[in-house]
């Protein structure tokens, strides 16, 4: 149902970026590095500067990735005017701060001055597109494209539409964000946070009561993450993880071993209640992304990637020491 829009995704060739922040500047820096020609707006009076820094301090990442063919940091252009900046777009990635109020005056005017059939996706962290759309004369073509930072390098983007989207611009969005390289999570419903953000927002609650109430310094906080789940998190996930705690009991036995823990005072947050429904679709649900692999398979394939992350750490690092004994770094 992508006949609404003004082109098929994988004929987009210019790419709008309205905000050109540190997500903003980020996305151009992405489109570019895949061969898309992009147009950015930004009202700050040292934009140009600004973005033209960041690009080229995150070419050589993208270089190190893999260009795509013809893509080049002189195929960006920073327009003196928002009309200006979409008025050839393909597709619009809207990046401002994180204001209600602007977001919702903002979409409305980008709304009315991009070319009709052209998905509009904004980079909100938190607001439902429900609440921001309310102004435009085309709600039907606004869509959330969340992403995560830095978007030339973490691929995740969440799509979701508002109530007065309608399913083609979703859908649209969604094999945009594909061919453009992203890993695309579409939701078919608005959630506050989407889903990493609710995720990890829960995290990061539980380090400022830590932080709060002198429970924890922030160094602890982070070396818990980096040295804990977090390399963990790199490639299973939370889920697939505790079922490898459950052993060959896997999530049903994790789930019935330390369930009733989720009611104890490690965290800050009301617990889901437990209930039969929520235990039988999360063993079915991890079932399933285990696709038939037993648990030896599982954790070989967990211990290759835990060594693969620590040795690519590693050089980093080693790279970095060595810089900055040169006085490079
Ligand atoms: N920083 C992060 O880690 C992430 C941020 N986001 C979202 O991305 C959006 C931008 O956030 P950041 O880049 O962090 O903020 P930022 O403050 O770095 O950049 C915002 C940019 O918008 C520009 N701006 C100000 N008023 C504007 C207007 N009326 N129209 C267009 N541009 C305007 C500013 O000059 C600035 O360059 C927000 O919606 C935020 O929630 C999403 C994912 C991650
Ligand atoms: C801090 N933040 C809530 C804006 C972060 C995000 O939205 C995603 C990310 O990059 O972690």
């Amino acid at each position: 149902m992508t006949e609404n829009a003004r082109v098929a995704p994988e004929a987009v060739r210019t790419v709008a970026c309205i905000g050109a922040g540190v997500i903003g500047g980020g996305w151009v820096a992405h489109f570019l590095g895949r061969g898309y020609r992009v147009v950015a707006w930004d009202p700050a009076p040292n934009a140009e500067e600004r973005l033209r820094d960041l690009v080229s301090a995150a070419w050589p990442a993208l270089e190190s990735l893999g260009l795509a063919e013809g893509a080049s940091m002189e195929n960006l252009s920073v327009a003196a005017t928002l009309a200006e900046a979409v008025a050839d777009a393909d597709f619009v990635q809207e990046s401002a701060p994180e204001r209600l109020d602007l977001k919702i005056d903002l979409l409305a005017e980008i709304d009315a001055a991009t070319p009709e059939g052209v998905v509009i996706g904004s980079s909100t962290s938190g607001y439902s597109m429900s609440e921001m759309q309310g102004s435009a004369r085309t709600p039907e073509r606004l869509v959330v494209g969340h992403p995560f930072n830095p978007p030339y390098l973490v691929p995740l983007v969440e799509v979701v539409g508002g109530e007065r989207t309608e399913r083609w611009a979703v859908d649209w969005a969604c094999d945009f964000y594909r061919i453009a390289g992203k890993s695309v999570i579409g939701m078919d419903r608005e959630l506050p946070g989407f889903i990493g953000n609710r995720i990890q927002e829960a995290a990061w609650r539980e380090a400022l009561h830590m932080v709060a109430e002198g429970e924890a310094t922030v160094e602890q906080i982070d070396l818990a993450m980096t040295s804990g789940p977090g390399l963990r998190w790199a490639f299973f996930g939370p889920c697939l993880t505790f079922h490898l705690a459950g052993g060959e009991g896997g999530m049903a036995h994790m789930l019935d071993h330390f369930g009733p823990s989720l009611k104890s005072p490690w965290t800050r947050l009301e617990a889901p209640e437990l209930t039969t429904e929520l235990r039988d679709r999360m063993v079915a649900g991890t079932d399933e992304v285990v696709a038939g692999r037993s648990t030896a398979e599982l954790i070989a394939q967990r211990d290759r990637r835990l060594i693969a992350v620590a040795r690519a750490l590693e050089e980093v690092e080693r790279a970095e020491a060595a810089e900055r004994a040169e006085g490079t770094a």
